[in-house]
């Protein structure tokens, strides 16, 4: 098992910035308080300051959740431990409750680390009567091991959760992740910032008015929204040429992108998110949320 968490969980060089983040500034600056700094200097973070030691991501899918994982434990110089929830329950079955126990064995050796639990409404939700032993005994054998990272304060172990289901955690999940932030849609800055950064490395004619008048259009997309709306303008250039050009084409003859792209690709690409699914989202925030989006 331990070879299995080394082999396919364990990142050891997830190398990232706070800049290949676009927008969310409101959570970076939260999460750099709360986690990054503690984690570089433990000796300043102690009694009240004391870190949290469970942190839940919450907000719509491809908002950046694994992004601002991966980039903290890249800034606090941790090892990087990145599972899904639901594979604990299907790919290990039977097998789950003892993975769980050697991740946290893993990740106390290769200290600090950052766990990441992607989804982690399917593994924390309210019990029901359908439940399965299996899945409960995970559950349980999670608790606790949040618990006794909660409590130890020598180790320096973090548990950043994710979900796009927050609605379905219970109370006992909610309690351990103290500080739960919301990661929205990106506003219109944050859209600015990710067309740039994703156009950055590719041929194109777009001024930068064509690029806020994409970033005002594309209001509602998400930030993985955005990057396929790019991957789709990207390939009109390729579907303007004929077969015989694919083949013979030079990669520097093909032209370069222009706003039309975009327009056309604005018409395949719509969000992926409703403003109705972005209600429930707020809604809890403000009852559970830490605040400040
Ligand atoms: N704020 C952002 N800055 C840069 N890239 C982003 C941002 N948000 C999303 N992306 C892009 O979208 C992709 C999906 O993001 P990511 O996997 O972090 O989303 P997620 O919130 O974890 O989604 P899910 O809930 O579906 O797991 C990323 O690989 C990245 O390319």
């Amino acid at each position: 098992m331990v070879e299995l968490i080394m082999a396919e969980i364990m990142d050891q060089s997830p190398n990232l910035t706070w800049d290949d983040i676009a927008g969310l500034d409101f959570a970076k600056m939260a999460i750099k308080e709360a986690v990054v700094w503690p984690m570089l200097r433990p000796d300043i973070f102690t009694g009240l300051r004391r870190p949290p030691k469970g942190i839940l991501l919450f907000g719509p899918p491809g908002t950046g959740k694994t992004l601002i994982g991966k980039c903290v434990a890249s800034q606090s110089k941790s090892t990087f431990f990145s599972i899904s929830a639901s594979s604990l329950t299907s790919k290990w079955i039977g097998d789950g409750e003892k993975m769980v126990r050697a991740l946290f064995a893993v990740a106390r050796v290769h200290q600090p680390s950052v766990i990441f639990i992607d989804e982690v409404d399917s593994l924390l939700t309210q019990r029901s009567e359908s439940e399965h032993e299996s899945s409960r005994r995970i559950k349980t054998e999670f608790l606790v091991q949040l618990d006794g990272a909660a409590i130890s304060s020598e180790e320096r172990l973090l548990i950043i959760g994710a979900t796009n289901r927050p609605q379905e955690l219970d109370e006992a999940a909610r309690r351990r992740f103290v500080k739960r932030l919301y990661i929205p849609l990106p506003d219109y800055q944050g859209r600015l910032e990710l067309l740039k950064k994703l156009m950055l490395n590719e041929k194109h004619i777009i001024t930068e008015d064509q690029f806020v008048k994409i970033a005002q259009i594309s209001d509602g997309y998400s930030g993985a929204d955005i990057k396929n709306l790019c991957s789709e303008a990207s390939l009109e250039p390729i579907r303007s040429l004929n077969f015989n050009d694919i083949q013979t084409i030079q990669a520097s003859n093909v032209r370069s992108l222009t706003v039309d792209d975009f327009q056309k690709s604005l018409t395949r690409v719509r969000p992926s998110v409703s403003p109705n699914d972005l209600l429930q989202y707020i809604q809890w925030d403000q009852i559970y949320g830490s605040g400040g989006s």
